[in-house]
């Protein structure tokens, strides 16, 4: 593949704010095209990936690239090309809906107001009201129109639908998903709502403290990861021998094991423990992304020794 065929693209990507490490040698290539979605534990850096690749933040090694330009040096064409949209959903509270959508029709030369009306159908919101007066969740809507009507090659969303509730969930994804505007782009999605990645992702992109863990379909990697119940009449096996360990329980006296890449010699190992039944049974992508995400997670131990 060109360069061009990859709308983000970083190589040995490092930030450092003094001791702590965000982004550590990342290297990242999301290709053109498609729903990627980003996730990762609290503090894994994507908000720190996304300020650097928007150019508002500079890195401390490496290289960023977004739509084949340095994310250092965008020029306003090229942000034209990129949509935007974050929890925060900053528009200026005291304009109307209509003044906002008349400032963005002259700001961007492919503004398309059919995609626009597409998305904004979905939310009651009327032209003469104030965008502080909106809902969260229109607000939300509203901010999504406006992107996804610039016409943009490559939106950017950054837990948009944080705070919103069920039903405006929902319509946020339905504007998403069935508007026409957004064949045409690729949308780069970071949530921690796994039902919403497993509803509009191609492909699953895990980050943990700075680092590319998987790139994958989300069915591929919820494939990678098992659970399997035991019944061991002892302590069962020491967990530092357990293959691909991500979890242990045990619940009603049985013995509960979330591994990693695992296959059917896993329940030989189970039964050479002591195991008297052993059964193996699929994961959902939420269980197997926070088995995966907890497993490296700082306990209270690791967090006193990185003060320490
Ligand atoms: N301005 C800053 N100064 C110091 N440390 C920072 C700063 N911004 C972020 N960090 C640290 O960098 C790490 C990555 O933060 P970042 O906000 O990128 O993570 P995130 O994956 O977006 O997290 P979340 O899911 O909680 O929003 C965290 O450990 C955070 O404490």
């Amino acid at each position: 593949m060109s360069d061009y065929d990859y709308v983000i693209q970083t190589e040995a990507l490092s930030k450092r704010y003094g001791r702590k490490l965000a982004l550590d040698r990342l290297d990242l290539r999301i290709p053109r095209g498609r729903i990627h979605a980003i996730v990762g534990a609290n503090g894994a850096g994507k908000s720190t990936l996304f300020r650097i690749l928007l150019g508002f933040l500079a890195p401390s090694a490496g290289s960023a690239r977004i739509l084949g330009r340095d994310s250092g040096q965008l020029r306003p064409q090229d942000r034209s090309r990129i949509g935007f949209v974050n929890e925060e959903h900053t528009l200026p509270g005291w304009m109307t809906v209509a003044a906002v959508i008349d400032m963005h029709r002259r700001q961007y030369p492919r503004w398309n107001h059919a995609a626009f009306d597409g998305v904004l159908g979905h939310y009651h919101v009327l032209p003469e009201q104030k965008v502080g007066q909106l809902s969260r969740g229109e607000r939300a809507g509203f901010n999504l129109a406006l992107a996804l009507a610039q016409g943009p090659e490559l939106l950017v969303l950054d837990e948009p639908t944080l705070g919103l509730d069920v039903v405006a969930k929902r319509a946020f994804l339905e504007s998403l998903l069935y508007s026409n505007a957004s064949e045409d782009c690729t949308v780069v999605y970071c949530s921690h709502q796994m039902e919403e990645i497993e509803r509009v992702a191609d492909n699953l992109i895990i980050l943990e403290r700075g680092q590319l863990k998987n790139m994958s379909a989300p069915d591929d990697f919820r494939a990678r990861v098992s659970h399997w119940v035991a019944d061991i009449p002892f302590k069962g096996p020491d967990p530092n021998t357990v293959p691909g360990l991500l979890q242990v329980q045990r619940l009603d006296g049985l013995h509960h094991y979330l591994v990693l890449d695992q296959d059917e010699d896993f329940a030989g190992f189970l039964r050479s423990c002591g195991a008297r039944s052993v059964q193996s049974m699929p994961v959902s992508l939420d269980r197997a992304v926070n088995g995966f995400l907890a497993k490296n997670h700082a306990t209270p131990a690791q967090a006193a020794d990185a003060r320490a």
